[in-house]
């Protein structure tokens, strides 16, 4: 940036009024000491420009690019040249940009003919460089002035050549050393991953040398039971704890189909269609399956082209990928949008051999059946027409998966098969909407006993109704290195709690679906951005609860009770993946306490035995240090909800203004509101809202500079000699000592007794 800046000042026609040292300069380095090339601007070294933090170009969206060393020569014709440095023998001080010639600038601007005569006469003297032969081969047209000085001279070339050879054949011989020893390196890299658990499996080598280039040594259980059953050409139905590797298992078979099918058909370049469609619930787990595909065929000799389908990009756009795609990710609503505007797309699916259902039991019902269904009656109807022939099961393999599936799936399904099935209305009768090619698909269960991840600890803080902020703001300082993801139940208490947050200087990105998919993109980057061992927090709604898998979560915290077990199931395990650890937290308000205790009877049915079980350990949070923090989470959340009332009021304010433009009347918002606008339910709420927007700036600025004197001075936490600094403190350090106030006599939530 800072060189394309320089070049477009001196190109401006201030730019040329150069001071005298400058002008001095570049009198200097006029002298044509190095010839230039003209070249289009495609082959110039275009390289990504980085842009500043502050302009955040999520996806590459600026695009912009810069390049140096070049010199811009206006034509005739608005046209422009570039000029770049050709082979030269001469020295480099003209390599440094100086600016346009000054003679350029001043001078008529030359006509196309007399400019090209310019490039063409420059393009022949600078030609190619000269083969070596053409070197050592003597000019025979040119008769020699001095043959002595000649032959002296020719020695000494030849002598100069030879150092020049020799030194080239150094460098040539210490790139190549250095190029096996990176390539070494990879291969003892990819050798040092003993792959022996995978051989059970019989995938194909490539496939095994993927699988090393991700460090996986052996399969997850999800993986190891199904991946046989799916290359037996199965139907199978998934379920294993979150962060158990499910996308893999149904990944793997498919990409080993891809290969056996693209080395079958090597003699066709087209592609003959997808051969698998996974549809997802939502669009950012569907790009993470996708990135999942994509990295474990990076090493692949031959790898399919993988495409996802959501919202954002434009319909034909995806048209016209979808003809070439050979895995397709997709969200329902979106990709039936896009398929069911075009025979040409929708006749391309009829050579699909898996239908992946991930994160089934949301997918299959909810909001999001209508379209799915839509695309298996279309999946269904031109696999028929291509058979020419009834059919009652589809010839494609049907793979679901997800971490929970409602209760009573296990006994049903567990060889009664489907239609066994059928007669049991509380069972998965959305599994049945299903065409499976088996009357009996697999049904391989991993954790029968519990949904939770091994490694989650689950934690509860029972606190007031109106305490929920100040003990999340405690549970924060609590954990002040850790990656955190709050959940809650609703958009506006998602978009009130961020600013309050980040008023007490904690690092806080919002999430939720009301959020343009950029501004989401960039939450996530943010929230996952932020180095290890820093405190990082996102404040999300249940639209990253399922399937994401974002690394390095430590702890997640239910702002709300969640309304299903199975999305507490979910949002907790977006923490303790892949094997790790991690610590999940409920805030239960006293109006919560039964649905919480429902809630974990429904979780942890499976583990419920004699005696008594405590899955969930009440911790029991310092009040005395919560009163001390107290004044400054009460100023944090006045200023926020202030701003936030503005904002608000504003809007509302604006839509008022508008309406009552329309209608022809005077606007006058007190009047509006005396006429009943702000009255009805919601009174109190609305009193409120309208106090903070009567805030002064004078008055917010007073409480902005209280707040950080506030978070300036130290808060005794009570325990020893330590105390809570700033927002930023390691609160662990301090309970390092501790008996156990704080943290807590740990009562369990006795579930035996529910
Ligand atoms: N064989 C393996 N060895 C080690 N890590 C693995 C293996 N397979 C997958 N993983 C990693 O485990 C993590 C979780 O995998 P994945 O996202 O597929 O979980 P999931 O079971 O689909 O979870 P969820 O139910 O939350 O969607 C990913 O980061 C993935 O790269």
């Amino acid at each position: 940036m800072d060189e394309i800046e320089k070049k477009r000042k001196f190109g401006s026609t201030e730019a040329t009024k150069l001071p005298a040292k400058k002008q001095k300069t570049r009198a200097a380095v006029k002298k044509p000491t190095k010839a230039k090339r003209s070249v289009t601007a495609d082959k110039l070294q275009w390289r990504s420009a980085t842009l500043p933090d502050m302009f955040n170009d999520a996806e590459g969206f600026f695009g912009l690019e810069e390049v140096d060393d070049v010199e811009v020569v206006k034509l005739g014709n608005n046209n422009i040249e570039f000029r770049v440095a050709g082979v030269s023998t001469e020295d480099d001080e003209s390599d440094e940009f100086e600016g346009f010639d000054d003679d350029l600038a001043d001078k008529p601007i030359p006509t196309q003919v007399e400019s090209e005569e310019v490039v063409d006469s420059e393009k022949t003297q600078k030609k190619k460089p000269e083969t070596k032969q053409q070197q050592e081969k003597p000019e025979k047209t040119k008769q020699p002035e001095n043959p002595a000085k000649t032959n002296q001279q020719e020695k000494a070339d030849a002598k100069k050549e030879k150092k020049k050879t020799a030194k080239q054949a150094k460098k040539d011989s210490e790139l190549e050393s250095n190029v096996f020893a990176a390539l070494d390196d990879v291969d003892m890299a990819e050798d040092d991953v003993d792959l022996s658990a995978w051989v059970r499996l019989e995938l194909s080598p490539g496939m095994l040398s993927g699988l090393a280039k991700l460090k996986f040594t052996k399969p997850t259980p999800i993986q190891a039971a199904t991946i046989p059953h799916i290359l037996a050409g199965n139907d199978v139905i998934g379920k294993a704890s979150t962060g158990s590797g499910k996308t893999l298992a149904f990944s793997i078979p498919i990409v080993e189909k891809w290969l056996e099918r693209a080395e079958a058909d090597s003699s066709s370049e087209a592609s003959k269609g997808p051969i698998a469609l996974i549809l997802s619930p939502t669009r950012e787990l569907a790009h993470q399956i996708t990135d999942h595909i994509k990295d474990l065929c990076e090493g692949l000799p031959n790898s399919p082209f993988v495409c996802s389908v959501t919202g954002g990009l434009s319909v034909h756009k995806q048209q016209r990928q979808l003809l070439k795609a050979d895995i397709v990710v997709a969200t329902p609503g979106r990709l039936w949008e896009v398929i069911s505007a075009s025979t040409e797309v929708m006749d391309k699916f009829k050579t699909i051999s898996f239908l992946v259902i991930d994160e089934a039991d949301r997918l299959l019902t909810d909001g999001h059946f209508k379209e799915a269904e839509d695309i298996f009656n279309a999946l269904d109807r031109i696999e028929t027409n291509e058979n020419e022939k009834d059919q009652d099961t589809a010839s494609r393999q049907t793979l679901v998966f997800s971490a929970t599936f409602h209760k009573g799936l296990q006994q049903k399904l567990a060889g009664k098969g489907k239609y066994g099935l059928m007669e049991k209305e509380d069972s998965m009768e959305y599994l049945l909407k299903l065409n499976f090619r088996e009357e009996n698909p697999k049904f391989v269960d991993v954790n029968p006993v519990s949904q939770m991840a091994a490694g989650l600890k689950e934690g509860l803080v029972e606190c007031g109704a109106m305490e929920k902020d100040l003990y999340l703001y405690m549970l924060l300082l609590l954990y002040p290195r850790a990656r955190t993801l709050v959940f809650t139940n609703s958009i506006s208490a998602a978009r009130r709690i961020t600013p309050m947050l980040q008023m007490l200087n904690l690092p806080t990105n919002p999430l939720h679906s009301q959020m343009a998919q950029k501004a989401r993109l960039r939450s996530i980057e943010r929230f996952t951005g932020a180095p290890n061992g820093t405190a990082s927090i996102l404040i999300a709604t249940d639209v990253a609860a399922r399937g994401l898998d974002i690394p390095g979560v430590d702890l997640i915290i239910h702002y709300h009770v969640p309304r299903a077990a199975d999305a507490y199931v979910h949002r907790s395990g977006r923490t303790a993946r892949a094997e790790k650890t991690g610590l999940s937290i409920l805030l239960c308000g006293p109006e919560e306490v039964i649905p919480t205790r429902r809630l974990i009877s429904k979780v942890h049915s499976q583990r419920k035995g004699g005696g008594k079980h405590f899955f969930v350990q009440t911790l029991d949070l310092d009040h005395k240090l919560a009163n001390r923090l107290k004044p400054r989470l009460t100023l944090a959340k006045k200023i926020s909800d202030a701003s936030l009332a503005k904002e608000k009021g504003s809007k509302e304010d604006d839509w008022m203004r508008n309406a009552a433009e329309e209608l022809g009347v005077d606007y006058d918002s007190e009047e509006l509101e005396k006429a009943g606008e702000w009255g009805g339910r919601g009174r109190g709420r609305k009193e409120k809202q309208k106090e903070a927007r009567a805030l002064t700036k004078a008055e917010l600025g007073a409480m902005r500079a209280e707040l950080r004197e506030l978070l300036s001075r130290r808060v005794n936490a009570g325990v020893s000699e330590k105390y809570i600094a700033t927002g930023l403190v390691d609160m662990d350090e301090l309970l390092r000592d501790t008996k156990g106030d704080f943290l807590g006599r740990v009562d369990g939530l006795d579930v035996s007794s529910l």
